[in-house]
């Protein structure tokens, strides 16, 4: 069976097509800058354990532009892997905000389709993107199951003690006002890789997924108990531009005091705050080289950006009773050696040790980075979202 998986956000497209079971990689790709003159198209190929990149620079209007790119790169005389579109069996959309309506990975249909629709407002950094490139590979693969992966249904095991908000009953019952969670399938797929490492299915995770968006969880037993994000995807950590954690009274003061529009202080925090509000930059390697040149401000937002991880360690610690391990993922958390460092400071008291020179190894394999004989293990999980809405695709048809 084969599974082209898409991630489609504001302004990039990332696939991969994959034949399942086995979970092969044919080729995978990244359409960034869209919108732009210069957008960029990077095509893998993987063939008889090698690699072919091709690279182009174009301009590429919108979403519908890029995946038709896309389309006849995966049929091509000369690097296609198909002989034709109809081959790929099913569609996987990463769709960021399923509400409390999907739990679980789903067939898209018109009616699912509206779902998503008006829970836009909840994501509007993601949602409308994810739309898009559902609805453009509609048109494409039209041949193919559309399936939808949330990335909310893996924190739906939640308990309300951990996602109810403490304000009027109403808010939760008729408008559905609760913390849903984000990176789900990120945190179901590093969590799942490393209890099978710890071989201890039943194990206490605490899984830091640092992205341009970040989030932690707390799993136990394979389940979500806790989750920093909310009812959409900007509070808990201190992300590339959104701020996090904030006292509501901040936007209190900014729109009655300061005269701000409502949708002005949106924007600020999700667009303009976090990592870039504080330094100017949003990726960590160019506030990590600000520091390194001096930069007293980098400085201080790194500390931010790791003091605020920390004391959600504290706090799912204490949620879980107990802790087995800690994962690091996605983009930060793997590459960051810093960061994991400062992360793990002064936490001996609570199990958690990091050796300095394990630490330092970069890889792209899962690895231990704790001391030797500590009773928490640091591990380095690479996320793999695309591998992981494969399965979640085969495992729904397989089982129809
Ligand atoms: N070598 C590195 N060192 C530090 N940070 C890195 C490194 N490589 C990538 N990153 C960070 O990872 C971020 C992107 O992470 P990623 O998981 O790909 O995010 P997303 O999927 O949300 O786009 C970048 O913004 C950058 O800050
Ligand atoms: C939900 C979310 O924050 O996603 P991303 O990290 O891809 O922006
Ligand atoms: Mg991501």
């Amino acid at each position: 069976m084969y599974i082209f998986v898409i991630n489609s956000g504001s302004s990039s497209i990332k696939y991969q097509l994959f034949e399942m079971p086995e979970a092969r990689v044919l080729c995978s790709g990244l359409v960034e800058r869209i919108g732009h003159e210069n957008a960029v198209l990077t095509h893998k190929i993987y063939k008889g354990g090698k690699e072919d990149i091709l690279t182009s620079t174009e301009p590429i209007n919108d979403h519908g532009k890029g995946l038709s790119k896309v389309e006849k790169l995966l049929t091509d005389a000369q690097v296609g892997v198909l002989k034709s579109l109809d081959e790929i069996d099913v569609v996987g959309h990463r769709v960021v905000h399923g509400g409390e309506r999907f739990a679980a990975t789903t067939r898209i249909t018109d009616d699912v389709k509206k779902d998503i629709q008006q829970l836009f407002p909840l994501a509007p950094l993601h949602n409308p993107s994810n739309f898009l490139g559902i609805e453009v590979a509609e048109q494409i693969f039209s041949k193919a199951s559309q399936v939808a992966v949330f990335d909310t249904a893996f924190h739906q095991t939640m308990p309300p003690k951990a996602f109810r908000y403490a304000i009027p009953e109403e808010f939760y019952s008729n408008l559905g006002i609760r913390a849903y969670g984000f990176h789900g399938t990120s945190h179901k797929y590093v969590a799942g890789k490393a209890a099978e490492y710890l071989q201890k299915p039943e194990a206490k995770i605490i899984t830091i997924h640092l992205g341009n968006g970040c989030s932690m969880s707390a799993v136990e037993n394979g389940q979500c108990v806790d989750t920093s994000m909310g009812l959409g995807p900007m509070n808990g950590l201190i992300m590339g531009t959104r701020s996090g954690d904030i006292d509501q009274s901040v936007i209190f003061y900014l729109v009655n005091r300061e005269g701000y529009s409502l949708d002005e202080v949106n924007t600020i925090l999700n667009k303009k705050s976090g990592m870039l509000g504080l330094t100017g930059y949003n990726d960590m390697r160019d506030i990590t080289k600000a520091i390194d040149e001096g930069n007293a401000n980098a400085q201080m937002a790194y500390d931010m950006y790791t003091y605020r991880i920390k004391k959600y360690l504290g706090a799912y610690i204490a949620a879980l009773n107990g802790l087995d391990a800690v994962v690091f993922t996605a983009g930060v958390g793997e590459n960051d050696i810093k960061v994991r460092q400062m992360v793990c400071q002064n936490m001996e008291y609570l199990g958690i040790t990091l050796d300095e020179e394990k630490n330092a190894v970069r890889s792209k394999n899962l690895r231990e980075i704790n001391k030797e004989g500590a009773s928490v293990k640091v591990l380095v999980v690479p996320t793999n979202e695309e591998l992981e809405i494969a399965r979640q695709c085969y495992e729904l048809l397989a089982a129809e």
